[in-house]
C-alpha cells in the first residue's frame, strides 16, 4: 500500500526570496517534489486550459489523429508511448496526449480550427506564456538555490528561447491496476529543467523514494560527497526497498518536480525522482509543462555542485541531444510495443 506525501509548499511571490530559495534547495535535495503557489496563473485560465483539454479528447479517434504527432508535436494515441524504456509489457502506457512545443517553432505546432474548438488555441497559448513565466522565476530561485546568482540560467542562455513543452493528458477511466502491467504512466523521471503540473484532482500520481533498512549498505551506496539521507530517491536502486508514495494535488498548486538535465547540472544534489501514473480505474485529466533549455545550451556540471572529492558524474551534453535520444528511446518502447502486439 501507498502512503500520501506531505510535500513542501513553495510561495513564488514571497518577498523573501532568499529564506524561499533555502526552502526549495531542501526540497530538491530530499526528493525533488513541492507544491507550487502564488504562481501567478488565473484560476480561470487553469479552468479553461481543463475544458478544453476534455473537449479536444472527447473528440472521435479518427478527429483526434488527424492530429498526430509530428516533430514532437500533436496527438499520441492511447498505448502508443511507454514511458518506462525497461519494461518488457506487451503494451504502452494507458493516456492519450496532446503536444504543444515553443512559439519560437510555432509553424510546427499543430492546432484544432478555431471554428472547430473556439478559443482552443489562444488558450492553450496564453496558458503556456503564463507558465513559461512562473517557470522562469522559479529557476531563478532554483540559482539562488544552487548558490548562483539569480539570473545564472538566463546569462548562460538555457532561458533563451527555452524548448518547453506543453502536454494535455488524458487517462481514460474503466482501466485500473489490477491488470497487471498496465499504468497510466510508467515509471519514468522527466527529461529538463523542471516540470510544473497540473491535475484535475483525481488521483493516481505516485513518486518513489526508499528505505533502507541497513544504514551500512546505504552508507557504501552514495557518492560520500553528498550528505547521508534517511530518504533517498530511487536512482541507487539496488539492496533498496522502493517505496510508492501517492503525490496528492492541492487545488490551484502546480505540483513541481525536477527533471534529468536539472540533475546533471547539479551533479545529482537535487534529484530528479522517479514517478509513475496509477491507474484507478477514474478518468484523469492533467497539463505537463516541461521546461527543456534551449537546444544549443550546453548541459554541465555547475561548479557549486562539484568538487576534487566530488567531480562531475556526466560529460557535458548539449540539450537537444541529449532530448532527442530519450524522445528516441521513449518512441523505440512504444514502436516495439505495437510490434508485439499485432
Ligand atoms: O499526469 C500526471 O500526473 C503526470 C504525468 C507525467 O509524469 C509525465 O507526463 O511526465
Ligand atoms: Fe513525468
Amino acid at each position: 500500500m501507498s502512503e500520501a506525501l506531505q510535500l513542501p509548499v513553495i510561495d513564488l511571490s514571497s518577498d523573501d526570496r532568499l529564506s524561499t530559495a533555502k526552502s526549495i534547495r531542501q526540497a530538491c535535495l530530499d526528493l525533488g517534489f513541492f507544491y507550487l503557489v502564488n504562481h501567478g496563473v488565473e484560476e480561470e485560465l487553469i479552468k479553461k486550459v481543463l475544458e478544453h483539454s476534455k473537449k479536444f479528447f472527447t473528440l472521435p479517434v479518427e478527429e483526434k489523429i488527424k492530429f498526430a504527432v509530428k516533430n514532437h508535436r500533436g496527438y499520441t494515441g492511447l498505448y502508443d508511448e511507454k514511458l518506462d524504456t525497461s519494461l518488457n509489457a506487451a503494451i504502452g502506457d494507458a493516456k492519450e496526449s496532446f503536444y504543444i512545443g515553443t512559439f519560437a517553432e510555432n509553424h510546427l505546432n499543430q492546432w484544432p480550427s478555431e471554428e472547430d474548438m473556439p478559443s482552443w488555441r489562444s488558450t492553450m497559448e496564453a496558458y503556456y506564456k503564463k507558465v513559461l513565466s512562473a517557470g522562469m522565476k522559479l529557476i531563478s530561485l532554483i540559482s539562488l538555490a544552487l548558490n548562483l546568482d539569480e539570473d545564472f540560467f538566463q546569462k548562460s542562455g538555457a532561458l533563451s528561447e527555452p524548448m518547453a513543452f506543453l502536454r494535455l493528458i488524458h487517462y481514460p477511466g474503466g482501466v485500473d491496476s489490477s491488470r497487471d502491467g498496465v499504468y497510466g504512466a510508467s515509471a519514468h523521471s522527466d527529461y529538463g529543467m523542471v516540470t510544473l503540473l497540473l491535475t484535475d484532482g483525481v488521483p493516481g500520481l505516485q513518486a518513489c523514494s526508499f528505505y533502507n533498512s541497513n544504514p551500512l549498505t546505504f552508507a557504501f551506496s552514495i557518492p560520500t560527497c553528498f550528505h547521508l539521507r534517511h530518504r533517498q530517491v530511487c536512482r541507487e536502486k539496488s539492496e533498496q526497498q522502493k517505496v510508492w508514495e501517492d503525490v496528492p494535488s492541492i487545488s490551484g498548486a502546480f505540483i513541481v518536480n525536477i527533471g534529468d538535465m536539472m540533475e546533471r547540472w547539479t551533479n545529482c544534489l537535487f534529484r530528479s525522482t522517479i514517478h509513475r501514473v496509477m491507474p484507478t480505474g477514474q478518468e484523469r485529466y492533467s497539463v505537463a509543462f516541461f521546461l527543456e533549455p534551449n537546444k544549443d545550451c550546453i548541459v554541465e556540471c555547475l561548479e557549486t555542485c562539484c568538487s576534487e572529492s566530488c567531480p562531475p558524474r556526466f560529460p557535458p551534453i548539449r540539450s537537444s541531444d541529449y532530448l532527442e535520444e530519450r524522445f528516441r528511446l521513449a518512441s523505440t518502447a512504444s514502436a516495439e510495443n505495437h510490434r508485439i502486439n499485432i
